[in-house]
């Protein structure tokens, strides 16, 4: 999963760039381990600054002070199909045709084919494992196939569908071209999200964002937005600001990735009409229902239950509606160290297993002689619920029952979300018992795939203009008039379909990088000077883990500023 930011400014001597970072401190949660901005300035010069870590250490004042323009994108990395590298951070940039830069969130899955196509039609350089710059590569091309001096909105927007025709899977993409204005395309399924918002002045003039949640938008004080359908791009000239939108692609379907419910996005954005805090809400009380039925009652699970407690921090909505629902008392049992990221997004399973016990702390007097219900939103890997059910009965828990919002998660996510090669996924091949079992829980209770779809479902805000392109598009009977969902996760259908070759190749991606990454680690640890005084990994300025990604964040952020073109077009 990724967070993506494009702004254009109505005042072509506006700078950019600090709003820009505002906006990638609000997608933060979409991604730790990369962060990068490209901006625009006079003549068409290109600004960037882009490396290792989070928006906050990437982005010092003099670095975002290098940046100038009056347009940009941002982005922030969870990888999916290449390696953590810094080569790999985006947006990426390709100086042919025009300069071309792009922010993307999603994840492609025929890139064995763009890359056979790249290189033996089109004769483009492929310098990573991205599936990310495959697509701007894609993009470079189809614009070149115009051979015109300057390019405008229509040939923008015909690349674009030559786009949709090669690129297969699921992308949200906010992208720059030098001088010219920015652009905004969405999947042919709307897999991944993207909204656009404007900002208004009294003369009239108006500013343009594309944003991954509508969180951003909202906090930055952009009005009238909206999610992009599925198939369809946006083009923004600086020149006369008239944003142009077209269909490029015919819809497949209307399928938001369910994940991005579950635990993805902030409970406070609106994503195609659905509000995340509501679906969470109505998933604590699915949740509670299903419960209820398995235990036999309300009256048994009263008496079999002493307490709700929830794993900070996505669970805590659907936890809360869950006691709510139940009348059990709900308890903020596991205290969470609010300096310590999002442990799933982690890229390492080391890191992420003692990450869970550095970011939660259970309070034992909650926790003794009680039997517990500990809510969470989803349980991947399976990571953080085996460490919490120790710590539970650490605290004294007597019985250990463990609630997951979603259902088993069996298959791989395919579209941006690199949850785990199937292998290590705890509910893969296991009945339900066998997970229990797995987490040393004394039970697991699953959220079913109906009642999670229902609960989304039946938070769509009918006045919403996702809403109400359903509403027209049912009467159109094209594919627009009914939400689907993005299920493949917990079911292995997934709305592209895919080939057993991609899926084989991304597990080997995997395994090369997890490889060169435990040798990177070695080598790192082996070079680290002990601080005087200081045990190396309690002293966080000696950790290898810190030197690492502060080296590479300075170094790759430093020499990347500023990779602007002199004889660039300024439209
Ligand atoms: O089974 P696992 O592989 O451990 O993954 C599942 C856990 O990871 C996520 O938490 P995370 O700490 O990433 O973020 P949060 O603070 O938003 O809950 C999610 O909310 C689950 O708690
Ligand atoms: N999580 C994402 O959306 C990642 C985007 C892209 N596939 C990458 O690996 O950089
Ligand atoms: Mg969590």
């Amino acid at each position: 999963m990724c967070g993506i930011a494009g702004i254009l400014y109505a005042d072509p001597n506006g700078t950019v760039a600090p709003e820009l970072l505002d906006s990638l401190l609000y997608l933060q949660h979409r991604g730790q381990d990369a962060a990068g901005m490209v901006t625009c300035g006079p003549r068409g010069r290109l600004y960037q600054c882009k490396g290792s870590g989070m928006a906050r250490d990437v982005f010092t004042p003099s670095r975002v002070s290098g940046l100038s323009g009056s347009m940009g994108i941002g982005h922030l990395r969870y990888p999916t199909a290449g390696s953590s590298a810094n080569s790999e951070a985006q947006p990426f940039y390709v100086n042919s045709p025009y300069g071309i830069v792009l922010a993307h969130n999603g994840n492609l899955i025929n890139s064995l084919d763009l890359i056979r196509y790249l290189d033996q039609e089109v004769h483009r350089h492929i310098n990573t494992d991205s599936d990310s710059e495959l697509l701007v590569n894609v993009l470079a091309a189809e614009m070149d196939k115009y051979n015109k001096y300057r390019i405008n909105a229509e040939d923008v927007l015909n690349a674009l569908a030559g786009v949709f025709e090669k690129c297969v899977g699921g992308y949200a993409c906010a992208g720059m071209i030098a001088g010219y204005g920015i652009i905004g395309f969405r999947d042919p399924h709307g897999v991944r999200p993207i909204v656009l918002g404007e900002r208004a002045y009294p003369d009239g003039t108006k500013d343009y964002m594309f944003a991954s949640e509508s969180v951003v938008l909202q906090a930055l004080g952009f009005t009238n937005w909206y999610d992009l359908k599925p198939g369809e791009a946006v083009v923004i000239p600086k020149a006369d600001m008239k944003p142009i939108s077209r269909q490029v692609a015919t819809p497949k379907s209307y399928s938001p990735d369910i994940f991005e419910y579950v635990y993805f996005a902030r409970p406070d954005s609106v994503m195609d009409g659905i509000s995340v805090y509501r679906s969470r809400l109505a998933m604590g009380d699915k949740l509670a229902t299903n419960i209820v039925e398995k235990f036999g009652g309300l009256e048994n699970l009263r008496k079999e239950v002493d307490v709700v407690i929830p794993v900070p921090d996505t669970s805590r909505h659907a936890a809360l509606h869950l006691a709510v629902r139940t009348g059990l008392n709900y308890r903020e049992a596991f205290v969470k160290n609010r300096y310590v990221g999002r442990t799933f997004i982690m890229p390492n399973q080391k890191e992420r297993q003692s990450s869970v016990r550095r970011k939660l702390n259970a309070m034992e007097a909650e926790f003794r002689g009680r039997n517990v219900l500990i809510v969470d939103d989803s349980i991947v890997r399976g990571t953080t619920s085996k460490e919490i059910v120790h710590m539970a009965r650490e605290a004294g828990a007597k019985r250990v029952y463990f609630a997951s919002a979603a259902p088993p998660i069996r298959y791989n996510h395919i579209y941006g979300i690199d949850l785990a090669n199937t292998r290590e996924l705890v509910g893969y091949n296991k009945t339900e018992e066998e997970i229990s079992n797995a987490i040393h829980a004394d039970r697991v209770f699953y959220q079913t795939l109906d009642d999670l779809i229902d609960a989304c479902l039946s938070s769509i805000d009918p006045s919403s203009k996702a809403a109400q392109s359903m509403i027209d598009s049912a009467s159109n009977g094209n594919n627009l008039g009914k939400m689907d969902f993005e299920v493949g996760v917990f079911n292995g259908n997934y709305v592209t379909g895919v080939e057993q070759d991609y899926l084989d190749h991304l597990e080997q991606l995997r395994a090369d990088n997890a490889a060169i990454k435990a040798r990177s680690n070695a080598l790192i640890a082996s070079a680290t000077p002990m601080a005087n005084g200081h045990d190396r990994v309690s002293s966080p300025s000696t950790s290898p883990e810190r030197y690492k990604r502060s080296s590479a964040a300075y170094g790759d952020a430093k020499a990347a500023t500023d990779i602007g073109l002199y004889n660039q077009a300024d439209y």
